[in-house]
């Protein structure tokens, strides 16, 4: 085990949730609870917590809510220093919890932020980048839109171009695909190219590389995993979860991790009573990223993955703050699959 010193960059867009409390219609009481979020923002926070030193990058609007969305990554140890702050507004999210017979929902409201409205060149990546070790980023920024899409691109190239490790989590987000690109696959491609690691499962893959994975549960992941591999060289390590919904308030998770010549998986983790699901697949991201930078094997590496997730579901709002102890605390057994 080694301690995190690797300096590590998220770039995505920190957004404020809005949630309605459980049991309530919206607008039914004068509240709304608030969180701040954002997929590569919580991995941010989550590796922070680790101990690792981490950088931000990204857009919030100059102002009274700006600085408290600043203070509270500074709270949780990122360093902000590096965000951008033009005039604008925050990206926001409502949550709608639902109930009895009714689904949870999200509603956005940031097609006009200050993230979504930078522009791509807006972002100088030599001087973000200047002492990062590994760069995270995600399936979202690419799909707020077309100027969004080309700063993600051009930040895994010129980390490419200096030597820094890349992870990307496919977090699919299809209603925000479809205001703008009618060709997602086409704008991800180029950007996962890049990567070392990737965060997705078959239908990654399938939107990805254009075909389907038959099959059953490890078979199909390790089948699409091994496709990923094959269609992008530069790409060692994909890592993905299995959700079971057993009941409501009891999801089964499996976590796996594929390399070309090397693989784990977790036994089923029992993850039980669920208070907020939100951000449990960053999470997991951070908790792999953790363990690829601070433990020996795939093994340890997914275990640790599996046991951020699962203690994030646990927490209100969208951030992991969870500690090394607290990380190492939770043990799941990993088995060797056969291939
Ligand atoms: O980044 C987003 O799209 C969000 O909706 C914010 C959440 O924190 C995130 O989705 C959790 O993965």
């Amino acid at each position: 085990m080694t301690s995190p010193t690797k300096t590590i960059a998220c770039f995505g867009e920190t957004v404020l949730r809005l949630a309605v409390p459980v049991g309530e219609f919206p607008l039914q009481s004068p509240r709304l609870d608030t969180y701040v979020g954002g997929a590569e923002t919580n991995v941010a926070v989550a590796l922070s917590t680790l101990g690792h030193p981490v950088r931000m990058l990204g857009a919030l609007p100059d102002g009274p809510i700006g600085d408290a969305a600043v203070s509270e990554l500074r709270r949780h140890g990122v360093d902000a220093a590096h965000m951008l702050r033009p005039a604008g507004r925050m990206g926001l999210y409502y949550y709608l919890p639902g109930g009895t017979m009714r689904p949870a929902e999200v509603v956005y409201d940031r097609a006009d932020s200050a993230f979504a409205a930078a522009k791509a060149d807006d972002w100088r990546w030599d001087e973000l980048l200047a002492g990062v070790d590994w760069l995270h980023v995600s399936g979202v920024t690419p799909a707020l839109g077309p100027q969004s899409a080309e700063a993600t691109l051009a930040a895994v190239r010129a980390a490419r171009a200096a030597g820094i490790r890349i992870s990307f989590d496919g977090n699919w987000r299809g209603r925000l695909w479809s205001r703008w690109n009618s060709d997602p696959a086409a704008t991800l491609r180029p950007i996962v190219a890049e990567a070392d690691v990737l965060f997705g499962n078959h239908r990654d893959a399938t939107l990805l590389l254009g075909r389907e994975f038959s099959g059953d549960g490890p078979d199909r992941r390790r089948d699409a995993a091994l496709a990923l591999l094959d269609a992008f060289p530069k790409l060692e390590t994909v890592a993905s979860t299995a959700r079971h919904i057993v009941e409501p308030t009891k999801h089964q998770i499996v976590a796996r991790i594929d390399r070309r010549d090397d693989h784990a998986q977790t036994e089923t983790a029992d993850i039980t009573p669920i208070t907020d699901r939100i951000g449990t697949g960053d999470a997991f991201a951070a908790g792999v990223i953790h363990g690829l930078l601070t433990t020996e094997t795939l093994g340890a590496a997914v275990q640790r993955g599996l046991a951020l997730a699962a203690l994030k579901h646990g927490l209100q709002g969208d951030f992991a703050p969870f500690t090394r102890p607290m990380v190492e605390s939770v043990s799941f057994t990993a088995a060797d699959v056969a291939r």
